[in-house]
């Protein structure tokens, strides 16, 4: 099997301000979010990390999309390294994270066009895959529409297709179903089947059970920034849930309930 997309013993440490400290409760002046983390995400399949609040899925989504820097180690996507060749990395990931914020004052139309600019992407390009992912999501009746008058759901369809107007080989999904309706999370989630039947690589991290086992073909568990466990869904459901699984797993790695 073809890796494209490798972790490689990642760590991640931050400063915590004051203000930082007073939410987290503790004294300690820094947070080790990720600690020598690795997997592997093979090609075409779905790779889901899943943790609770807190565990370190969205440092090291960042990180592999080269939004910030690891301390030390890499990741490795098509062979290129978020360190060395940011760049390089950048066109080959379509990144979504349901905290993505869109300018209020532009137009899926306008931020579509834009971004797909940004990437290099020749106008009749931009033109035919705009069609077809506005098709796909619906967004055609509100594409002048500004994003500020756009609902929660609409408005994040239009970042999903903007996350993947330049075709990436290799999608990056943050808690891709967080905050939405159910028929808007049923899109999404049927997008991303979608994706994988057209060969793509994606990686996603949530804490929703059922979605791991509805989508990944394979699970990362982190807790408290370590990589404690991994395997195939398949395998894991012969013996167990993925719920018992991973609340034994918390339990025998010192979390609080
Ligand atoms: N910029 C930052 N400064 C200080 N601490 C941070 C920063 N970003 C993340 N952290 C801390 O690092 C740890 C891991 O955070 P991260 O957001 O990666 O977790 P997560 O698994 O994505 O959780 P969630 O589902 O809540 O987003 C948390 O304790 C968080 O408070």
């Amino acid at each position: 099997m073809n890796v494209l997309f490798s972790v490689k013993d990642i760590t991640k440490t931050f400063n915590l301000s004051k203000k930082q400290q007073k939410i987290l409760k503790t004294k300690e002046t820094k947070k080790v979010a990720v600690k020598s983390l690795s997997f592997d995400a093979y090609e075409g399949e779905i790779y889901g990390l899943l943790g609770p609040n807190g565990a370190g899925k969205t440092t090291t989504l960042r990180i592999a999309s080269s939004l910030i820097k690891p301390d030390t180690g890499d990741v490795l996507i098509q062979g290129f390294s978020v360190v060395k060749d940011p760049a390089e990395v950048r066109r080959r990931i379509g990144f979504l994270t349901s905290e993505l914020k869109l300018e209020d004052f532009f137009t899926p139309n306008y931020l579509f066009d834009y971004f797909s600019r940004l990437h290099g992407i020749p106008e009749t390009t931009i033109k035919t895959r705009k069609q077809m992912l506005f098709d796909q999501f619906g967004i055609h009746p509100f594409c002048e529409v500004k994003v500020s008058d756009l609902s929660t759901g609409m408005k994040q369809k239009v970042s999903l297709a903007i996350s993947i107007a330049h075709d990436p080989d290799i999608i990056i999904f943050d808690e891709p179903t967080n905050g939405l309706d159910i028929i808007t999370a049923k899109t999404v989630t049927d997008f991303l089947i979608d994706l994988k039947n057209q060969g793509k690589t994606i990686i996603l991290s949530t804490h929703i059970f059922s979605l791991v086992e509805k989508l990944c073909d394979r699970v990362g568990i982190i807790i408290d920034g370590e990589m404690v466990y991994t395997n195939t869904v398949s395998e894991i459901l012969k013996t167990s849930d993925l719920e018992t699984l991973f609340f034994s797993l918390y339990a025998s790695h010192g979390g609080n309930f």
